[in-house]
This record gives C-alpha cells, structure tokens and sequence, in this order.
C-alpha cells in the first residue's frame, strides 16, 4: 500500500488541496492521499475548531471516489504537531505502507524551521508540488491552482460567497458550523 500524506491547517479546505491530492493520486502511483488537518500548529496559528476542519476535510473528500480520505492522527498524537512526529508515529502503526509526504512549494522558505526535516526525507519521499506564484527547484507537475485559504477567509470577511475556489459541499458544513463568521448570516 502507498500513501500520500497531505498535511495542512485547511482553514478551511479549498479547490487548491482537491487539484493537489488528485494530481497525486493521478500521476505518483499512490493508492490513497491522507489529509491531514493540523491539531495544534506548530507555528501558533489561530484556526477554527479541529472537528469543525475535520468536517470540512471530509465534505472535499466526498468529492473522490474514496482514495481521499481524512486522518485524525494529529489529534491523537496530541503534542506539538511536528510532522516529523507525526509521520514517525505513521511509520511505526503501519508497517507495510509507504509514505510519501505532500508539500506545497510555498513551504520550502519554511523548511529551516521545520523540526528535523532530515529525518522527515529518511522516512518518506517528500513530494514538492508547484503552487502558482511560487517556482521553486526541483518541484513535481504543472502550476497549480492560484488560491490558498487566506484568501478564501478574505472573500468570506467581505461578504463574498468562495463558491469558484472551495466546493459547495464544504461550504455547507462552514454555513452549518458557523465557521469564518457565517454564524447567522443568510445564504
Ligand atoms: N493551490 C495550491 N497548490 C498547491 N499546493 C497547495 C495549494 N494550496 C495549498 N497547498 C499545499 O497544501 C498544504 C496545506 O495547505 P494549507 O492548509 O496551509 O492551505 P493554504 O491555502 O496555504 O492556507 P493559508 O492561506 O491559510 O496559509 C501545504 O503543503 C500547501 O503548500
Ligand atoms: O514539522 C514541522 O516542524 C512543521 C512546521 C510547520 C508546519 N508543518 C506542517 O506543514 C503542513 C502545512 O502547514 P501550513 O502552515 O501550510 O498549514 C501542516 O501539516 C503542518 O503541521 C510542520
């Protein structure tokens, strides 16, 4: 079995992850791609609720034909949520799957503050996919989708409805929780 692994605080989920998991699953031999969202990020950043992102995962997961799934390992791991953690844990649980482990190419100017990400190449093949606005070295595939979930959360801050950047079946679960400051309004 071979997994790919995609990490993120998917706050909230968008068109961006779905393009970047089915690339994956299209072209890297993989057998199924794992999100997983972020219990505490190790950065600090401020995110809504664990479970509420977990139902959003899911919702864009639904749009698979179920290689997608959603993880809540960082959750059970607790700590500090390090990757590195994370994936040793991963490692040790399922002995007889190969990891690969999914970057966007913004993250290589965070890679030096990554804990031990050394350690993260010895245990799985680190894919770096080209996000749109950030060419790199040595990344896997086309651009990908110009969108990330700070924009999102703009249009959302302004009133705007995302529905061309996140699937409406994840907008629901967001309409439905609340999330973003949609508690009570229409639509
Ligand atoms: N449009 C995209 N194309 C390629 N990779 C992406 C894209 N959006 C996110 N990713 C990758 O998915 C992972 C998780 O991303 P994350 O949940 O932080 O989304 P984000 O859009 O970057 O969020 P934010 O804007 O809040 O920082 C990261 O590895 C990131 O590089
Ligand atoms: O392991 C680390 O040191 C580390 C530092 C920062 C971020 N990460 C992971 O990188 C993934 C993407 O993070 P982010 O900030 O782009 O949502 C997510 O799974 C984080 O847990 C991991």
């Amino acid at each position: 079995m071979k997994v790919a692994l995609l990490g993120g605080s998917f706050n909230p989920p968008h068109v961006g992850h779905l393009m970047a998991a089915s690339y994956v699953h299209a072209t890297q031999g993989v057998d199924a791609v794992w999100l997983m969202p972020t219990f505490h990020h190790p950065f600090g950043k401020q995110l809504e609720p664990f479970e509420a992102r977990v139902r959003m995962c899911e919702a864009l997961c639904r749009e698979t034909s179920g290689w997608l799934q959603t993880s809540l390992v960082e959750r059970e791991l607790g700590g500090g949520g390090r990757t590195v953690d994370t994936l040793a844990f991963l490692v040790e649980r399922y002995p007889d799957t190969r990891f690969s482990l999914i970057i966007g190419s913004d993250i290589l100017r965070d890679l030096p503050n990554w804990k031990d990400f050394d350690r993260i190449q010895r245990m799985a093949h680190v894919l770096v996919l080209y996000r749109a606005g950030y060419p790199a070295p040595d990344t896997v595939g086309p651009p990908l989708a110009e969108v990330s979930s700070t924009q999102v959360r703009d249009l959302l801050a302004r009133g705007l409805e995302p529905s061309e950047l996140v699937p409406s079946a994840v907008l629901q679960v967001a309409r439905e929780e609340g999330l973003f400051g949609l508690r009570g309004r229409p639509g």
